[in-house]
């Protein structure tokens, strides 16, 4: 068999996009007769990525698709046919792998909307129903969610450093991970805050607003500036962003006014020029100063070259005339954060009589690392102008008691009463109801304005780039005690 082409990128059926060992365990859930046991599991990060205070919510939209695809296609079957085992025996016997063909998924799912912010412990997601089903969903949803939460929220840390009022355009797609990589980083660049992408598939793919200026060879391939310049306005006399530091960066400016000129002249409006090399700082302001001088100060100036937030603080700190930032593999690979460590974890199973919850957990040496048991809504408290005030996890299966006590669950000395009758939102929605959908997901051009008013809606404090200040997210007090009780429980209390 050849390989799909496009590493898979439109294989018709991605149910084996999966570790081998989802399939084993289901095999044996199957082998013991427990597949149908109901079972909860959360999906989680533990701690922000970016060293930073939020992460933005992202991947649900490609995970409801990919779950609403889930099947085994004959050839999955027969590939799962022909494993073998170190004895040379099949890995799965057949009538396991005609179990799975009529596979139906039937769990419940509620999720986070795409776009709001969240802090570690968090479920993104809950998944709710038959053990084999959803323990066989693990591999997928963690590729998809950690990805796109990862890149949504280095976009938006991006956004939060250019500004509300400049634009910013994702160049990304050639240092992405892959194709699947720059077609996922566009869209979820996008979520997070940028406005635009250069990726032309992505744009198609996702709907999102594709733009761009031009590369350093088509200037090579005149024999000067001006008539790259003029040739490229001739082209797209509307739409043009000239590139101007192939040679010098204020003799590009230079030129690029000319044929501005030129344009004008003939009715059209140079749109920008782009700067992507030298000392963006002063070039900026260079450049604003000549053409603002010759008249054309609605040129937009854009900026490329290695740039990320930090960068982009720093360079209007210094008085750059920035306008619009084009920014490529800082964005696109989560340059200094390789991936968002979350993680889905069995909260909840079934009693052998049907009637009640086992909760389990997962121990840890770490307490930050322990898992919380229950089926957990997260609940966030509010202030009187609607932002964010704390968040509390709770266990919806036990009552809530009368009165509600935050604790930290890293440091149970620090608590929170909760004001008597204080706002709060749940943030997991049902997304699937017995694995029919149950919710109409928002365009991802909604999700975006949500992401934006969210990160708006918190404390600068925790917002900011540098120790960020934390925003406190604290286990309900009798589930802290209970996960405390099941953490002893657990763990082997053995003689000093
Ligand atoms: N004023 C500034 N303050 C801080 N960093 C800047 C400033 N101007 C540019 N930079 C950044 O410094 C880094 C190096 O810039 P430099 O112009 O030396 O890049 P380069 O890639 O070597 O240039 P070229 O594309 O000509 O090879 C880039 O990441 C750029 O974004
Ligand atoms: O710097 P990034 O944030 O990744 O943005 C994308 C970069 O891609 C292009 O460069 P090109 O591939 O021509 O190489 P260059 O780095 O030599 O300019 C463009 O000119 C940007 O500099
Ligand atoms: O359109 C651009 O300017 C562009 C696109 C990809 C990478 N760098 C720049």
């Amino acid at each position: 068999m050849n390989p799909a082409p496009l590493s898979g990128l439109y294989a018709p059926s991605l149910a084996l996009i999966t570790d081998l060992y989802q399939l084993t365990m289901a095999y044996g859930y199957w082998q013991q007769g427990l597949q149908d046991r109901e079972a909860v599991f959360h999906l989680y990060f533990r701690k922000a990525p970016f060293q930073g205070g939020y992460a933005v919510a992202a991947g649900l939209a490609l995970a409801v698709d990919w779950l609403e695809n889930l099947r085994f296609s004959d050839d999955d079957l027969a590939y799962l046919g022909s494993l073998r085992g170190s004895k040379g025996t099949p890995l799965f016997p057949p009538d396991f792998l005609a179990y799975l063909r009529d596979l139906k998924f039937t769990c419940d799912v509620d999720a986070v909307p795409e776009g709001t912010v969240v802090f570690g412990n968090e479920p993104l997601l809950r998944i709710q129903g038959p053990l084999l089903q959803a323990q066989l969903l693990e591999t997928a949803l963690l590729t998809l969610v950690n990805f796109q939460t990862l890149i949504a929220t280095k976009a938006a840390r991006i956004r939060e450093a250019a500004g509300p009022h400049d634009q910013i355009l994702e160049f990304g797609l050639r240092r992405a991970q892959g194709f699947d990589g720059g077609l996922g980083a566009s869209r979820a660049a996008y979520l997070g805050g940028a406005d635009a992408t250069s990726n032309v598939l992505a744009g198609q793919r996702y709907g999102l607003p594709v733009r761009g200026t031009h590369a350093h060879s088509w200037v090579m391939s005149f024999a000067d500036e001006e008539q790259a310049f003029t040739a490229y306005a001739q082209a797209f006399p509307d739409d043009s962003v000239f590139l101007v530091d192939t040679y010098d960066t204020l003799d590009g400016v230079r030129h690029a006014i000319e044929v501005a000129r030129k344009m004008r002249a003939q009715g059209h409006e140079l749109g920008g020029i782009r700067l992507d090399s030298g000392d963006l700082a002063y070039l900026s302001r260079e450049a604003r100063a000549l053409l603002d001088e010759a008249g054309f100060d609605k040129v937009r100036i854009v900026a490329s070259n290695d740039l990320e937030e930090n960068l982009i603080t720093s360079l209007k700190q210094q008085g750059a005339r920035i306008d619009t930032w084009g920014v490529g593999t800082q964005l696109v690979t989560a340059y200094n954060q390789a991936a968002l460590g979350g993680v889905y974890k069995l909260a909840a199973l079934r009693t052998a009589d049907g009637t009640g919850w086992d909760f389990t957990i997962k121990l840890s040496e770490q307490i930050a690392k322990t898992s919380v048991p229950g089926i957990l809504q997260v609940r966030r408290y509010l202030d009187e102008q609607g932002h964010p005030r704390a968040d509390m996890l709770y266990n919806t299966a036990v009552p809530l008691p009368e009165r509600l006590v935050l604790v930290d669950p890293n440091d149970a000395t620090r608590r929170r009463p909760v004001r008597p009758g204080a706002p709060f939102r749940e943030l997991l929605e049902p997304v699937f109801c017995q694995g029919r959908r149950v919710l109409d997901l928002p365009t991802l051009a909604e999700s975006r304005a949500l992401a934006q008013r969210e990160v708006a809606s918190l404390d600068p404090a925790v917002r900011r780039f540098l120790n960020p200040h934390t925003y406190p997210v604290g286990l309900e007090l009798s589930l802290y005690d209970y996960r405390t009780q099941l953490i002893l429980a657990k763990r082997p209390q053995r003689p000093a």
